[in-house]
């Protein structure tokens, strides 16, 4: 599951720069990496950085023909600008993304001020959208791409305060900017957003935006409201987008989500009485929702996403990828199905 703890394994190394193995250990590493700037300036210069290209991230593909973003030793980072005339000191603009499985601290940067094509070339790899990132690397390689991408993205427009209008300043790490001259601090911000799996029972309800590609259905989702619940969220949710009455709601999971800026996604089970299931749609919100049956989201679930496009045919129904949250709740909810029929 999404949610669940997913420790990143890390090499055993007792220099003060590097993070100890144990999952206690690597988050106090980080942690002191995020409050002290000369500890975390010591820990870059042995460390990777997962290179990007105005926010695009660098991916190459393996033998096997899977693909893998690529990081550099902050060494043959030097070397790369280097080799390219440029300036050294934007390492300085790396920011802290957490711990690698070699047991150094890891970081991202964005090359933006390089030439993309030089880069590329140099390292055998490409700069690829994030959303195509999403599809083509693996659901454990995903999330970390997309915080740092967020990351990146959140400093690139925070540069100035929103209070005072002053240039904002960040720490060695990036964990937070502040307000030049002042004691004002910014924190990287998501919005939380409720992602609910409506069901009857026996049935679960997928809907699909205009804006989607063709034939992609997923679960009814929306920003949470100031002062809301998760609960107020999912039930004013439901009865916006599909005119349905929520009679109680489960918590499943959450998950980061990059697109199109960083939400908070929260996922979860929303039951509606099998007696009222007649929907009535927003139409401004939504193109199409529809009820699917058990052997529907089976279907459904085992067709690549996104799949391979046909001859001009009616779009075969798909779901959103497989790292995606909307994917595990419909997982969670097929598996639940079978084990009461089998039961
Ligand atoms: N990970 C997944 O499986 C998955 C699946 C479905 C949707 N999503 C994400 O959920 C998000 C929300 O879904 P939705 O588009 O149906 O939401 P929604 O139903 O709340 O409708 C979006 C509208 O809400 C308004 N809005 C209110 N607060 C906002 C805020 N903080 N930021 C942006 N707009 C705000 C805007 O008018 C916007 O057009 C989308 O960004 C989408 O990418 C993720
Ligand atoms: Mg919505």
């Amino acid at each position: 599951m999404l949610n669940r703890l997913r420790v990143l394994v890390s090499g055993l190394s007792h220099s003060s720069t590097r993070c100890c193995s144990g999952y206690v250990s690597r988050m106090r590493f980080l942690n002191r990496l995020k409050e002290d700037d000369d500890a975390c300036a010591e820990a870059l210069s042995d460390s990777h950085l997962m290179l990007f290209h105005s926010l695009q991230p660098l991916l190459k593909q393996n033998q096997d023909r899977s693909f893998s973003s690529v990081s550099l030793h902050h060494k043959d980072v030097e070397s790369l600008l280097q080799s390219l005339g440029a300036d050294l000191s934007i390492i300085r603009e790396s920011v802290l993304i957490g711990c690698s499985d070699t047991g150094g601290a890891l970081f991202c940067l964005d090359l933006a001020a390089v030439e993309a094509a030089a880069v590329e070339e140099q390292n055998g790899a490409k700069f690829v959208d994030l959303r195509k990132s999403f599809f083509l690397l693996s659901d454990s390689a995903a999330p970390l791409v997309a915080k740092a991408q967020a990351l990146l993205r959140w400093h690139q427009t925070h540069r100035f305060c929103s209070l005072s209008g002053k240039p904002t300043e960040r720490n060695r790490s990036g964990s937070h900017r502040v307000t030049a001259g002042s004691k004002v601090i910014h924190y990287p911000q998501m919005s939380p957003v409720v992602i609910a799996l409506v069901h009857d029972g026996s049935r679960c309800l997928l809907a699909r935006q205009a804006s989607f590609p063709p034939g992609l259905y997923s679960a009814l989702a929306g920003f949470c409201d100031m002062g809301e619940s998760v609960e107020e969220t999912v039930r004013r949710e439901v009865a916006e987008e599909a005119g349905l009455e929520v009679l109680s709601v489960t918590y499943s999971g959450s998950q980061h989500w990059p697109f199109p800026s960083s939400s908070f996604m929260i996922g979860c089970f929303a039951a509606v009485s099998p007696a009222h299931t007649e929907l009535s749609v927003d139409h401004s919100e939504l193109e199409d929702a529809r009820w699917f049956d058990l052997r529907q989201i089976q279907t459904g679930l085992r067709v690549p996403a996104p799949p391979r496009r046909g001859g001009g045919g009616p779009a075969v129904t798909w779901f959103p990828p497989r790292h995606a949250i909307g994917h595990q709740l419909m997982q969670e909810w097929a598996e639940q199905q079978q084990t009461r029929h089998v039961t």
